[in-house]
């Protein structure tokens, strides 16, 4: 099955979407990634995006509109990636959206709101679309994330040691399967998000993040700032659980240096970004991690990487790319991949990964142009994913003539 996966994160730049095939073959789930797309949002769009996101408050209308801003954006990606990345042909194409509000109360997640009406993508594509994958596994009694677990699951479970599978977008997760006990993700804090609050505000919104690590390279980290940072009673909940931009937000840090004021602006960027060099470095240690394998937009950040290799001394650091997911596809195409087990009738959620009472069909699936046919559904699960540059669907039958 061709199938187009699209996410947008909780950095809110732009569509990511990537493309695989898909096949299941007994125990394993062989994946051919077609390649990836960046689409950005438009300017408006993405200051409505910001302008929306707590702690603003907004309204129904406000949403309504994001609803078919996202929904249309979503569209004109998922058209580009059928043209560009599939050669003018998939089957299915599986929706992240993007999140609004992620409702945690005492750890327990009463809600989830992913907006960007698929409605719109079957419209412009012709395709059936898989959306909503969180609030499945909520009413289920989880968090609703991380999702990317059963797809770091299945690639690192042939490794030796504890492998975990870190990934550094606005907010950081991990994903650890260490042998003999059940596999467990949660988000670690923020990777980026105060980081990239704290470059905007101090540029006035010239600048959207620290390219390169740059200021916090050339800044010293402040031990009383970071001490009121790691003060959050977040770090030390233990998992599973998740958290968002509801939480590490502008403001957030703001109540921080009032506290501890730090006057020079690249000092501040070395504390935060020490800050989630630091709880993610704890979140290993506590699991007793040996090797980690790091994806998402702070890979990308050599000064971020070099504090966390510092203190995670022995546990060597790869890029997904080592597992065949490229750093900046990840996440787009472990939607892909989470859309294609459910039209396969397989569970997408891992338990002990998010909390839930039981393992779940994630989403909600719109048809596409023609009545919605789904595959029989698989007989079992996959335990392990294959990675490969070879094709893996089967020619399509040659045409035999009545
Ligand atoms: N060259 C770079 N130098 C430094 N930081 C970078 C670079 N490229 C990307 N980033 C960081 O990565 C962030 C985007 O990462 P990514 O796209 O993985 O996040 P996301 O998917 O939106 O978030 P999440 O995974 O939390 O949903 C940017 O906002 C920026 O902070
Ligand atoms: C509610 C929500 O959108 N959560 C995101 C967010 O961004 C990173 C982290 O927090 C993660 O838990 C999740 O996304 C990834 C893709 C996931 O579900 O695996």
């Amino acid at each position: 099955m061709r199938v187009i996966g699209l996410m947008s994160g909780t950095s809110y730049d732009a569509v990511e979407a990537g493309a695989a095939d898909l096949d299941l073959r007994g125990d394993a789930l062989v994946m051919r990634p077609l390649g990836h797309l960046s689409v950005p949002y438009p300017d408006d769009l993405r200051d409505l995006i910001g302008a929306s996101l707590p702690p603003s408050a907004t309204t129904a209308r406000t949403l309504a509109v994001l609803d078919t801003g996202i929904g249309q954006a979503f569209a004109d990606a998922a058209v580009r990636a059928v043209r560009e990345l599939c050669g003018g042909a998939a089957d299915l194409v599986v929706s992240h959206g993007q999140t609004l509000y992620h409702w945690v109360e005492d750890g327990t997640v009463r809600g989830t709101l992913q907006l960007g009406q698929p409605a719109w993508i079957a419209e412009a594509t012709g395709l059936p679309v898989v959306s909503d994958l969180r609030s499945r596994d909520v009413a289920a009694g989880g968090q609703g994330a991380p999702l990317v677990a059963m797809t770091d699951v299945l690639a690192m479970g042939t490794l030796p040691g504890t492998p975990a599978a870190l990934n550094l977008g606005g907010i950081a997760n991990l994903t650890v399967v260490a042998p003999g006990a059940d596999p467990l993700a949660f988000d670690t804090g923020p990777a980026n998000a105060l980081m990239d609050a704290a470059v905007r505000h101090f540029t006035r919104g010239a600048a959207r993040y620290d390219e390169g690590g740059r200021r916090a390279g050339a800044g010293r980290v402040d031990p009383t700032l970071l001490r009121v940072l790691l003060d959050d009673p977040y770090y030390r909940r233990p998992a599973p659980k998740s958290t968002g931009k509801e939480h590490f937000h502008l403001p957030y840090l703001l109540q921080a240096l009032a506290t501890a004021p730090v006057p020079d602006h690249d000092d501040v960027l070395a504390t935060l970004t020490r800050l989630t060099a630091v709880t993610v470095a704890d979140a290993c240690r506590a699991h007793e991690v040996t090797r980690l394998i790091v994806s998402g937009g702070g890979a990308h950040n050599p000064v971020l990487t070099d504090m966390l290799a510092k203190e995670l001394p022995g546990v060597p650091l790869a890029s997904s790319d080592a597992l065949g997911l490229p750093p900046d596809a990840k996440e787009s195409l472990a939607f892909a991949l989470l859309g294609f087990l459910t039209v396969n009738g397989l569970s997408g959620t891992i338990p002990s990964g998010t909390g839930a009472r039981r393992a779940s069909l994630l989403g909600t699936i719109t048809p596409g142009r023609t009545p919605l046919r789904l595959p029989e559904p698989a007989a079992r699960a996959p335990r392990v994913l294959h990675v490969t540059d070879e094709p893996v669907l089967r020619p399509p039958r040659p045409h035999r003539p009545e």
